[in-house]
């Protein structure tokens, strides 16, 4: 099966970071991402998520740095997650997508109901983020 790209934002404001959780009846109803989403055909991954931003969030950002990027085989097929740190000036509370937002502490992360896929880019935040 094909391999699904799908960008996301770790969007900071002054220590915190923006994570979302996604509507009951999308795919992976109920769990929390990093907001972003698919990549379409003919844009970059930086179009393309700050393109998602603008849409879901309305939320304009900064791209600072590519971060991480993973591969999860879900059981309907494998997405490659593709994280970019970024910065907002402005704190959304509405999303098209989500039901609910938070802006959490980056050592706090592992103790939300993240999307498999997010695991392990929490997982290397948290490292770089520690101490
Ligand atoms: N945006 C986003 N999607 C993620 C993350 N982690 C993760 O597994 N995904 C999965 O990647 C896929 C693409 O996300 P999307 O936000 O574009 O979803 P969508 O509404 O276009 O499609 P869908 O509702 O049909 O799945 C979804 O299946 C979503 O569950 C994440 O951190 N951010």
């Amino acid at each position: 099966m094909d391999l699904i790209t799908v960008v996301c934002g770790i969007i900071f404001k002054d220590d915190l970071v923006l994570i979302c959780r996604r509507k009951a009846e999308k795919s992976l109803g109920g769990y929390w991402e990093f907001p972003g989403g698919k990549v379409e055909d003919g844009e970059s991954d930086e179009e393309s998520l700050l393109r998602e931003l603008i849409e879901e969030l309305n939320l304009k950002v900064k791209i600072k740095q590519h971060f991480f990027d993973t591969v999860h085989q879900y059981d309907n097929g494998a997405i490659e997650l593709i994280s970019f740190i970024c910065e907002s000036e402005n704190i959304t509370s509405e999303s098209t997508d989500h039901d609910q937002l938070a802006w959490v502490k980056v050592s706090d992360l592992l103790g939300w109901k993240l999307a498999p896929a997010d695991i392990p880019i929490a997982k290397e935040l948290i490292e770089k983020f520690k101490g």
